[in-house]
């Protein structure tokens, strides 16, 4: 299958201090991708590579031609005295029609809620109107930075199952940042665990079981991301099933 987007070998950041090294990475039309990481392993600067926001030191992002991207950053800060209602929110960069906005809004979950002000919503319906705004060019990739932070646990369930029906309604492919472990399991074709280089990846079943995802998530955190630096190198003991990247920086214990 010809990928939607594929990146080969990035490296990002300081030669010294790499943010991101030989991180190769392809998304297939249709698929659901979640990228998995301690804090500051680099997932959202990954995105934003791929998304042509950021240029690699090293190494190659090709898009299929044409390629339509929805993106959904992590945060978004409006001023709050600068009013603007979530219809006059959807015009920005580029004016849309009246109907077109409305399909967005209620294939996102927003419907009803156009003239409000943006200022005023809660963080579920500011997610939601991300997302409206992102599907609005009827997106083949959609591309998701943590989309459910600041939402209780009912609310990103929703949200997940909102963009599982949107990748079946639209037939987009999904690349998404997620800390919920659980959904992530439960919503993704393919994991890829992130920390600075590709740790390891495969289906959520053969990562799950992956030396390399345990040491970095622990078994018995209940789902919950292990909230430390992962500063060594995994061991990679043999025979796991996952497909293991093997980059040995410094010497192992
Ligand atoms: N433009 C940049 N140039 C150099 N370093 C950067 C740049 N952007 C981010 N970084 C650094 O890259 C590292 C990874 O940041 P990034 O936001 O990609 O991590 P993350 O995995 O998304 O983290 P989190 O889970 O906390 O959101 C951080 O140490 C950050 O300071």
């Amino acid at each position: 299958m010809t990928p939607l987007i594929e990146a080969k070998g990035l490296e990002f950041g300081p030669k010294a201090a790499p943010v991101l090294r030989d991180v190769s990475l392809r998304v297939d039309p249709g698929e659901i991708v979640t990228l998995v990481g301690p804090n500051g392993s680099g997932k959202s600067t990954l995105l934003r590579l791929m998304i042509g926001a950021l240029a690699p030191r090293r190494g190659t992002v090709r898009r299929a031609r044409g390629l339509r991207i929805g993106y959904v950053p992590q945060s978004l800060v409006l001023d709050p005295s600068l009013p603007i209602t979530v219809r006059r929110f959807l015009d920005l960069p580029h004016r849309v029609g009246d109907a077109e906005a409305e399909a967005a809004l209620a294939q996102s979950g927003a419907d009803g809620i156009a003239h409000k002000q943006m200022a005023a919503l809660s963080g579920g319906q500011f997610q939601r109107v991300l997302l409206a705004r992102a599907v609005l060019n009827q997106p083949q990739l959609l591309i998701l930075d943590e989309p459910t932070q600041g939402l209780d646990q009912p609310g990103q369930a929703a949200f997940y199952r909102r963009i599982a029906a949107l990748r079946r309604e639209m037939g987009c492919a999904v690349l998404m940042v997620s800390h919920e472990l659980h959904v992530v399991m439960s919503a993704s074709d393919r994991v890829i665990c992130l920390n600075g280089h590709v740790c390891c990846e495969g289906t959520p079943e053969v990562v799950s079981a992956a030396p390399a995802y345990r040491e970095l998530f622990g078994t018995g955190t209940g789902g919950q991301l292990a909230l430390y630096r992962h500063e060594h190198d995994h061991a990679h003991e043999g025979g796991g099933a996952a497909h293991h990247h093997h980059h040995h920086h410094h010497a192992e214990g």
